[in-house]
């Protein structure tokens, strides 16, 4: 069992095409990962009393009151790891993490499965790269991994994907920690497979929801066309604590179950963004939401049987036509952007007809000018709703020079959007994030010494 400090961090994403289609087998999404990530180190739990508990402590010290300690033993009859958040005192009312602690569970049951059932006692931090969340630019202090000043409940997202690369990186520093690395080397295709695996598992369990996991998927693996693994991969198994639920994960993770392998597929070679072009995502805070969209439109689909499938036939189309141009222009070098141009317009026209059909607010209209005014600057070459759509997010596509985001920025200072539900007036803000192709990466723990004490 490996007892030095290990770090691993992983990236947020944005899915630039095939938002709800990539919820089905037949269609992909176009996700790309993003360079904010979030970085997990774990190291012994260092006792200042020298007596030890079987305990693991979990901190994320940007945030006020992210401090959980969970107790774990193993479960009789193959139960895999239950682990208990520990309560300070008998009053003291339970800030529970969900994400966490399914995390720890799913990784504990893994490692106590295939490896030493002896779980030492650890320490483990979590750091958000910035961009994970929105602030005023003023309260930033330029620190590397800013302090929030906020519970973790507070913060405002900015939609990359924080419970997917958490869980990823979190999975991944875990099992490094506490497995040897003939049973699991994250720098090899076989041990990013098995994370791939077992976070997919351990996210869909905490959301408590089997969604399509393009999410986890670019967290592991980074940017790439996704298809997504059959649903039923995940639908029959217990939670940590059930007889067999250790041999159940076990048959999961390294795909020696009854549900034999994975069929998710990911292609990274058809995945590229030219040399002098970038992605720029905008967070659109609009003091609204939109809940229940992806059950609205699905059902819609239902209802609607083949017209619906038009719809989602011809999107598929006009996604691949994207990934197609961006390859071919990376491949040849040409610089000559009105082909693209066309092929995110006619995204953009394929999402609207899904709007309006489903009378979801997808590409809803003030988010239709807001991209406009943003196509409309020059150097930009288009953008769409990035994901679900809605009010939250636009991603665009620039030439990267520096006069284009200064331009952008200028135009959307000033910028006003109307929400959706009480009508308040939101701000758009340009995130400092671009694409990235890399996935999960193994970190130098010592990085993160000043944050993990
Ligand atoms: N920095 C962090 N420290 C600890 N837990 C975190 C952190 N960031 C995210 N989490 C966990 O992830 C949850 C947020 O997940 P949620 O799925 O709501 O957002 P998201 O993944 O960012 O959403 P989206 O897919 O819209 O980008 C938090 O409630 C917490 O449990
Ligand atoms: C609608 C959907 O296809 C994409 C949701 O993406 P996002 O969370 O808005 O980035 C759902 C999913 O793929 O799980």
């Amino acid at each position: 069992m490996s007892q030095s400090a290990v770090a691993v961090s992983a990236p947020g994403k944005v899915l630039l095409a095939g938002g709800y289609l990539v919820l089905d087998r037949k269609y992909n999404g176009l996700v790309f990962g993003l360079d904010a990530r979030i970085h997990v180190s774990v190291k012994p739990f260092a006792s200042s009393s020298g007596v030890t508990f079987s305990e693991i402590t979990v901190k994320s010290p940007q945030f006020q009151d992210a401090v959980w300690e969970y107790g774990y033993r193993l479960a009789e009859k193959d139960g895999g790891v239950k682990v208990t958040q520990l309560r300070v005192d008998a009053d003291f009312k339970l800030n529970r993490n969900p994400f966490v602690e399914t995390a720890l569970a799913y990784a504990l049951s893994y490692i106590t499965s295939v490896g030493s059932s002896n779980i030492s006692p650890s320490s483990i931090t979590i750091l958000a790269d910035n961009d994970y969340y929105s602030t005023s630019s003023a309260s930033l202090t330029g620190a590397r991994f800013h302090d929030f000043g906020v519970p973790l409940a507070k913060a405002n997202k900015t939609g990359l994907g924080s419970s997917a690369a958490l869980v990823t990186s979190f999975t991944a520093a875990v099992l490094s920690y506490y497995l040897p690395k003939e049973t699991f080397d994250l720098t090899t295709e076989a041990g990013k497979r098995k994370l791939h695996n077992l976070a997919q598992a351990a996210h869909c369990a905490a959301q408590g929801k089997v969604g399509s996991g393009f999410d986890v998927a670019s967290a592991v693996y980074g940017s790439c066309l996704y298809r997504r693994f059959s649903p039923s991969i995940l639908s029959a198994h217990g939670e940590p604590g059930t007889p067999e639920f250790g041999k159940q994960l076990v048959g999961i993770v390294d795909e020696s179950g009854a549900n034999g392998k994975w069929d998710t597929e990911i292609v990274k070679d058809q995945v590229k963004v030219p040399k002098g072009i970038r992605l720029v995502m905008c967070d659109v805070s609009c003091g609204s939401q939109t809940p229940g969209m992806v059950k609205q439109v699905l059902a819609w689909r239902k209802e609607t049987g083949a017209e619906a499938e038009n719809v989602w036939e011809g999107l598929q189309n006009v996604n691949e036509g994207l990934s197609r141009e961006l390859v071919q222009l990376a491949e040849s070098g040409s610089k000559d952007y009105s082909e693209l141009k066309q092929r995110i317009l006619a995204i953009r026209r394929g999402i609207r007809e899904m709007s309006e059909q489903s009378g979801v607010p997808i590409e809803p209209p003030a988010q239709t000018e807001l991209l406009d005014a943003c196509s409309r600057v020059e150097g930009v070459v288009g953008g769409v709703v990035p994901g679900a759509g809605g009010y939250d997010a636009v991603a665009l596509l620039i030439e990267d020079r520096e006069e284009v985001v200064q331009t952008l920025r200028e135009l959307l200072s000033t910028w006003k959007i109307e929400g959706e539900v009480d009508g308040s007036m939101g701000k758009v803000s340009m995130l400092r994030v671009k694409q990235e192709m890399e996935g999960v990466r193994v970190e130098q723990s010592s990085d993160y010494a000043e944050w993990s004490e």
